[in-house]
């Protein structure tokens, strides 16, 4: 379809896609994205109301001028945000509906992050990208997250929105100007904007409240803002991967037990950055517990990942900003259409809306979901979901993509289409890692495999090393056990009619 064209618009756009004022993922989910979408969406929910709340008060409270609290700086960032949510989301015109979704979401994907948790929970945590970033978000800082849930809100859909953290920090036109120009203390900034101001307010010292509100300590969360999304450029990802050290991903002894029986079982495993990397093996194999912990949604038992040299246990957070999650499940958020789920996994990444708009629509494009994207996902048949979640881990350009089989339920030539996305992904640097029952196309597209059966690798390594002369579905059968003869079914062959 539109393959050829469509990558290279997407690398196009990736240059500045972070948005300056949302903090990174990590931060963000304290309660959002999958896993984190839910908090997000709850907390965002919760927050949404007091943050419009807020707003629609906003100009009244500037009329009125209070205790200089914030300083100038910060002041003038929050006034310049309130037009751009006005006019956030609406790329196609299609401007997101309420995010009673949120709410919802909410719901579903906070169960998720379970990690021995029974099955069901395991899999709405499980390998769901939203679910990743429940995960970072509870671990990730309150202050980013709250600045991302905002971001999010301002899609125009008024339930999940914006949570402003503190609603008082309220610019003051008047006061601003003079913390700015000098801590002149006393002399001259006390005369005008107290006499007032002071009764209503709360701080303490009446002489010097000024001198406090230290202006420069926001300029930090800046910062932070910056590394978050780093996705950018192709170019730039593969600038980074190629020289320094550690492989794109490394497990090191991971074993993950349910009960009596282990699904995985000290698996040693080192991709290195720019891989396409397959990893197959029979129902019950151990697969989608793999990637889960890979992703961070299931803690291993023993053993260590590292995504990037990170080591998600001890940074959550960072690790999961490197990756682009598709869960084994198809669940998500589909209350909402595909262009406001994509928005959303967009937004809670850190993405600044415009950047998101134009990714959506290339994202479409590409899976060939652009006249879908204004129908609800619960509508979608199970390989458009399976396109819109690919869609939704991709759009921050992460480095790494841990794709629980991605092609199942796909047709044909969203599959080649997919295909070709992941192979230029790979080029410019990308790693993918993806779990698949396609022994051709595992042959065919990926440079490394690993064959795990009962919960342990048999073997790894790159493609023709594994199938050893022979296709890669012999090796597979040789490794998994070959075909059992059937026996015990003849009655299959006399029919009861
Ligand atoms: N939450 C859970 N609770 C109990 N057992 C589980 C849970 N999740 C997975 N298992 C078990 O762990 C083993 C590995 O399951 P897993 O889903 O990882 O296999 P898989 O290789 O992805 O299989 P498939 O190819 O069918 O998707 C199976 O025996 C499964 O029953």
């Amino acid at each position: 379809m539109t393959d050829d064209t469509s990558a290279p618009q997407i690398e196009k756009r990736v240059e500045s896609p972070v948005d300056a004022s949302v903090p990174p993922l990590p931060d963000i989910p304290a309660e959002v994205a999958a896993a984190g979408l839910a908090v997000t969406a709850t907390s965002a929910a919760a927050s949404s109301a007091e943050a419009s709340t807020d707003r629609k008060k906003s100009p009244a409270k500037t009329a009125k001028p209070r205790k200089p609290r914030a300083s100038g700086a910060s002041a003038a960032k929050k006034s310049p945000r309130k037009p751009r949510s006005a006019s956030a989301p609406t790329a196609a015109g299609t401007t997101p509906p309420k995010p009673e979704i949120p709410a919802a979401v909410a719901a579903a994907a906070f169960v998720a992050p379970a990690e021995d948790a029974p099955r069901e929970n395991a899999e709405s945590d499980g390998m769901a990208s939203s679910d990743a970033i429940l995960d970072d978000a509870a671990s990730a800082p309150a202050e980013p997250r709250d600045e991302a849930a905002t971001d999010a809100a301002e899609p125009g859909s008024g339930p999940a929105t914006e949570p402003e953290p503190e609603p008082e920090p309220e610019p003051e036109p008047e006061p601003l100007p003079e913390p700015e120009p000098e801590p002149e203390p006393e002399p001259e900034p006390e005369p005008e904007p107290e006499p007032l101001p002071e009764p209503l307010s709360e701080p303490q010292p009446e002489p010097e409240p000024e001198p406090e509100p230290v202006p420069e300590p926001e300029p930090e969360p800046e910062p932070e803002l910056e590394p978050v999304v780093t996705a950018p450029a192709a170019d730039a990802v593969a600038d980074v991967e190629t020289e320094a050290a550690p492989p794109a991903l490394r497990l090191s002894g991971v074993t993950k037990a349910y009960g009596e029986a282990r699904a995985v079982d000290r698996i040693d495993l080192e991709i290195p950055a720019g891989s396409f990397y397959g990893l197959v093996g029979p129902n019950g194999a151990g697969k989608t517990t793999t990637l889960s912990m890979i992703a961070g949604l299931l803690r291993p038992d023993e053993g260590a990942v590292e995504v990037a040299g990170i080591d998600i246990r001890r940074d959550p957070a960072r690790a999961k900003r490197q990756m682009g999650v598709l869960p084994d499940r198809l669940r998500t958020f589909d209350r909402l259409s595909g262009r406001q789920l994509l928005y959303y996994y967009g937004v809670l990444r850190g993405l600044k809306p415009a950047v998101v708009e134009n990714r959506i629509d290339d994202l479409a494009a590409a899976f060939d979901l652009t006249d879908a994207l204004g129908r609800s996902v619960s509508d979608y048949s199970a390989g458009m979901t399976k396109k819109v979640m690919l869609a939704g881990a991709m759009i921050h350009a992460p480095r790494l993509l841990v794709l629980d089989e991605p092609f199942e339920s796909v047709d044909p030539v969203s599959s080649a289409a997919i295909l070709d996305i992941l192979q230029k992904y790979v080029a410019h640097g990308g790693t993918v890692i993806l779990s698949s029952h396609g022994m051709e196309l595992v042959q065919r597209a990926c440079s490394g495999v690993a064959v795990l059966v009962g919960g342990r690798i048999l073997a790894a390594g790159t493609v023709d090393e594994v199938r050893d002369g022979r296709t890669l579905e012999q090796r597979f059968l040789e490794l998994a056990g070959g075909t059992s003869a059937v026996e015990g079914l003849e009655w299959l062959h006399t029919f009861s009619d």
